[in-house]
C-alpha cells in the first residue's frame, strides 16, 4: 500500500492557465552572441566555473510552479540565501518575494536569460519552467514554445557560460510502447503528449550538449511529486495532491482517473533531495547524465483508502478524463531507479507504510482555515481540523 507522508494546502490548479505561463505566446529573436558551436569540442566534461571551495550562484527558471519555491528553500539553507535567485514571470507571494532574491525571467527571452545568468554571475541553473502533461495537450503550440524553445535558450545559454544545468524529466517520457512495470532507464520512448516529446528532446538535446561542448548536464525522470505547501501546474499526476485538499476541505473528492491506474509518485521532500545530490555528486560517479528516481508507487483506490484511514467520512467518486486517462495508461507503472542506486547513492526516505510516527513534520493551513498536521513518516498519519494558526494569517 502506498502511503503519503505529508497532506497538500490549496486547491489544484488543473488547466489553469494562470499557473502555467500561458498568457504567453511570443517568441522572441535569439540574440546570440556565442554559439554553442563555438564552444571548443574538447572541452572538459566538468563545468568548472567556480572554485569548488564557494557555493554554486543558482538560478532556478519556472521557480513558483509546484517544486519551485521549495527547492529555492532547500537550496538557500544549503548555499546562503543570497546565492540562489528564484525567477518566473507570475508575481510571487509576499512570502516568497521576502524570503530571498526574486527576480522576473521569461526563458523564451534568451537576452534577458542571459544578462541574468552574466549580471549575476551565475553557476548552477536549474530549468524548472515548463507546462505539463494536462495544460501542455491543452495549448500545444505554447508547450512547444515553452517545452523546446525555451529549453534551447537554456541549453545555449548554461553552454555559453559553463554552467552545471540541471533539467527535469519524467515519467510522461515515456509511452505506450515502452516497458511499463517496470520502466527502466534506457528503453523505447515514444511519449504521445506533447510535455513527453519536448522531455525525451530535453534529455537528448542535453546529453548532446554534454558530449559535444562540455556542458555539465544532469537530468532526473521525475514521478508525479505530491507535495504540501504547493500547487500542482496541470499535470496529469495532480489527483494525488487534490485528494488531500478535498479530503480536508470538503469531505468529497471526485478523481479524474479510474480507480485502478497505478503511477510512480514520490513525495516532495524526496525530489528536492534527489535534484540537490545529483547535482553535488562528483561527474566520475555519473555513468549516464539522464537517471530515473523512483519512490512509491499506488493506485487512486489505494490512495483514497489509505486516506480514509485518517478522513473516513471522505466520499470519493470517480468521473475520468479521457485526455488524462489516457495519457496516465501510457505512462509507467513502476520505474526502475537501480542506477541512480547504484551510481549516486540515491534513496528515497519516504515510501509504503511504516507504522511508526517519528516526529511531527510540519503544519499547514488549507484554504478553507483548517490545518492538516503533518507527521514524518511514511505514512500519512494524522489530519485534524483546527483553527488558523495565526502565524499563517
Ligand atoms: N510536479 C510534478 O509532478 C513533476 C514535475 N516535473 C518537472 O519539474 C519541473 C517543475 O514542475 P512544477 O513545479 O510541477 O511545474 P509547474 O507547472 O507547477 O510550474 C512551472 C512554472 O513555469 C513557469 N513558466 C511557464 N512559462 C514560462 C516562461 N515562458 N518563462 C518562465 N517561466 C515560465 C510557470 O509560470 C510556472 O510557475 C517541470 O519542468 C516539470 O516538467 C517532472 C515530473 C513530475
Ligand atoms: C508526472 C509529471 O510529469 C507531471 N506531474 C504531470 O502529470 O504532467
Amino acid at each position: 500500500m502506498p502511503i503519503v507522508k505529508n497532506v497538500s494546502r490549496a486547491v489544484s490548479q488543473l488547466l489553469q492557465s494562470s499557473g502555467c505561463g500561458c498568457g504567453i505566446s511570443i517568441v522572441p529573436v535569439r540574440c546570440i552572441g556565442v554559439s554553442p558551436r563555438q564552444v571548443a569540442s574538447d572541452a572538459s566534461f566538468h563545468s568548472v566555473s567556480f572554485s569548488e571551495s564557494d557555493h554554486p550562484r543558482v538560478l532556478i527558471t519556472g521557480g513558483l510552479g509546484q517544486l519551485g519555491v521549495g527547492l529555492a528553500k532547500l537550496l538557500r539553507k544549503r548555499f546562503g540565501k543570497n546565492n540562489v535567485i528564484l525567477s518566473d514571470i507570475r508575481k510571487p507571494a509576499d512570502h516568497v518575494f521576502h524570503s530571498g532574491p526574486f527576480i522576473y525571467s521569461d526563458i523564451l527571452d534568451y537576452k534577458n536569460l542571459r544578462e541574468i545568468v552574466v549580471n549575476n554571475r551565475i553557476t548552477w541553473l536549474f530549468h524548472y519552467s515548463a507546462l505539463l502533461s494536462a495544460v501542455g495537450e491543452a495549448n500545444v503550440p505554447l508547450a512547444r514554445a515553452v517545452n523546446i524553445t525555451g529549453l534551447h535558450n537554456v541549453l545555449d545559454i548554461a553552454a555559453e557560460h559553463n554552467l552545471r544545468l540541471f533539467v527535469p524529466s519524467t515519467i510522461g517520457a515515456f509511452g505506450p510502447t515502452s516497458p511499463r512495470d517496470p520502466t527502466p532507464d534506457l528503453c523505447i520512448q515514444r511519449p504521445r503528449t506533447i510535455y513527453g516529446v519536448s522531455k525525451v528532446h530535453a534529455e537528448l538535446m542535453g546529453e548532446y550538449y554534454h558530449y559535444r561542448y562540455g556542458l555539465d548536464f544532469r537530468c532526473l525522470r521525475y514521478p508525479g511529486i505530491i507535495s504540501a505547501d504547493s500547487q500542482p501546474g496541470g499535470g496529469t499526476t495532480d489527483y494525488a495532491v487534490q485528494i488531500f485538499h478535498d479530503a480536508m476541505k470538503t469531505g468529497k473528492f471526485q478523481c479524474n482517473l479510474k480507480p485502478d491506474t497505478r503511477l510512480p509518485m514520490m513525495y516532495i521532500d524526496d525530489c528536492l533531495k534527489a535534484t540537490l545530490e545529483v547535482m553535488e555528486a562528483p561527474a566520475e560517479a555519473l555513468s549516464m547524465r539522464t537517471y530515473n528516481i523512483s519512490a512509491m508507487s499506488f493506485t487512486p483506490e489505494e490512495l483514497a483508502q489509505e486516506v480514509q484511514k485518517h478522513v473516513p467520512e471522505l466520499q470519493v467518486t470517480y468521473n475520468v478524463d479521457e485526455v488524462r486517462q489516457a495519457i496516465a495508461d501510457s505512462w509507467p507503472m513502476n520505474f526502475d531507479d537501480s542506477n541512480a542506486r547504484r551510481d549516486w547513492g540515491w534513496k528515497h526516505d519516504y515510501d509504503l507504510p511504516e507504522q511508526e510516527i517519528q516526529e511531527l513534520l510540519h503544519i499547514s493551513r488549507l484554504q478553507a482555515g483548517v490545518v492538516a498536521i503533518l507527521v514524518r513518516n511514511q505514512t500519512l498519519r494524522g489530519i485534524q481540523r483546527l483553527k488558523p494558526s495565526p502565524s499563517y494569517s
